[in-house]
């Protein structure tokens, strides 16, 4: 009984170190989610190594980060503006950038990629970085619509890979989806979810399946929307306007589609498209073919204009 209890206590502790063992954190890719995910890890306390593929791309990422943090310590310290400036600066001592993730890797405990939504890309950034990180480095990808087990095939560490899938603007939306492919550890599983709470993040535990929880059922009501609109049967400022007021959203779809960007949005819709060719719920959509084509992707063209004007 007494070395049942002793095993207990020592798996338990083990388990704890694990966890606690997630304090250096490389996120790869800083656009619209790496940099939030980079400032949510740095404003909990973790370490976090932010790589892009240029300097010019990072500075514009540490840009947004520290406009974002104002917009935090505004609020935090409503009473005390003062103290708003320490708050920025300290937080942002956590975050060093780089654009050599095969050199920084190599003293993480995690590796978070959000880079674009495209299989192959991500196969190639992990299966380069399986050979230069150490052995207990869990890694994630923040992927939309992919299946996790088609990017962690690409790599030798199937189990430790799993999806964390964050929502935008990721230091507003508290839900994370914590992905368990078929090769994902327990152990693994555990880490990223105990990693979310350390966030400050709900986490809720998906399955590797299209679109995990959020988008399977997102995705088909904003293309619903887009197609409303292209039959003729609404303005896009009405279908927003409905939804926000009627539906009670924060957004309307095309606010939504905006805020999301129209080049994600395509990579999602069309690999599933590809997929599944015979199902109208993923069809393309003609009017968001037309403004990626035109390079209108949303408030990360242009934040002050909507694309779908
Ligand atoms: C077709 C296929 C498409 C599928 C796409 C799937 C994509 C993906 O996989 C899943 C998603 O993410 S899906 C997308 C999931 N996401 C959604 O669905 C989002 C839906 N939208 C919302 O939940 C709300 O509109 C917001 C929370 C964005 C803003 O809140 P609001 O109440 O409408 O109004 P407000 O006046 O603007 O802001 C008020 C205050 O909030 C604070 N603050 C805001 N942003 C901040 C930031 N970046 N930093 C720091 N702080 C920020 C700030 O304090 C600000 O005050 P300030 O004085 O202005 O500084
Ligand atoms: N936009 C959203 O609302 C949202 C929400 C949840 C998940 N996601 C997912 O997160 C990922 C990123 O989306 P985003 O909206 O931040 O895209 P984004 O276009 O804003 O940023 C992607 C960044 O990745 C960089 N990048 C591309 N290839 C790279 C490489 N090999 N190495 C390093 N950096 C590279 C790009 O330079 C860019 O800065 C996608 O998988 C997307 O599906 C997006």
């Amino acid at each position: 009984m007494a070395f049942v209890t002793r095993q207990f206590i020592r798996s338990l502790s083990s388990s704890a170190a694990l966890h606690a063992a997630i304090k250096h954190v490389t996120i790869i890719g800083g656009g619209l989610m790496g940099a939030g995910i980079a400032q949510v890890a740095a404003s909990t306390g973790h370490s976090v190594v932010l790589v892009d593929t240029s300097e010019d791309i990072l500075k514009k990422s540490a840009k947004g980060i520290e406009s974002s943090l104002k917009r935090v310590a505004k609020k935090k310290f409503a009473e005390k503006p003062e103290d708003g400036e320490a708050f920025i600066q300290k937080i942002l001592k956590n975050i060093s950038t780089s654009t050599d993730a095969a050199s920084v890797v190599q003293g993480t405990d995690l590796v978070v990629e959000a880079i674009v939504e495209n299989l192959k890309v991500k196969q190639d950034l992990f299966g380069a970085l399986d050979k230069a990180a150490p052995e207990h480095t869990i890694f994630a990808s923040n992927t939309s619509s992919l299946p996790i087990a088609d990017i962690a095939s690409s790599t030798a560490r199937l189990d430790r890979f799993g999806g964390l899938h964050f929502f935008n603007p990721v230091p507003m939306m508290k839900l994370v989806e914590v992905i368990k492919a078929p090769g994902t550890s327990q152990q693994t599983f555990d880490s990223l979810l105990e990693f979310s709470k350390a966030l400050g993040k709900h986490p809720v535990s998906c399955k590797d399946t299209p679109g995990f929880i959020v988008n399977r059922l997102l995705v088909p009501y904003m293309l619903e929307a887009v197609r409303l609109h292209e039959r003729g049967h609404g303005s896009k400022e009405d279908i927003d306007v409905a939804m926000k007021l009627g539906a009670g959203y924060p957004m309307g779809p095309f606010e939504l589609l905006d805020y999301v960007g129209l080049d994600t949005s395509k990579f999602i819709i069309d690999g599933w498209h590809e997929k599944d060719p015979d199902n109208p719920l993923f069809a393309p959509s003609p009017l968001l073919n037309k403004l990626v084509a035109e390079g209108k992707l949303g408030k990360k063209t242009d934040v002050a204009v909507s694309s779908f004007i």
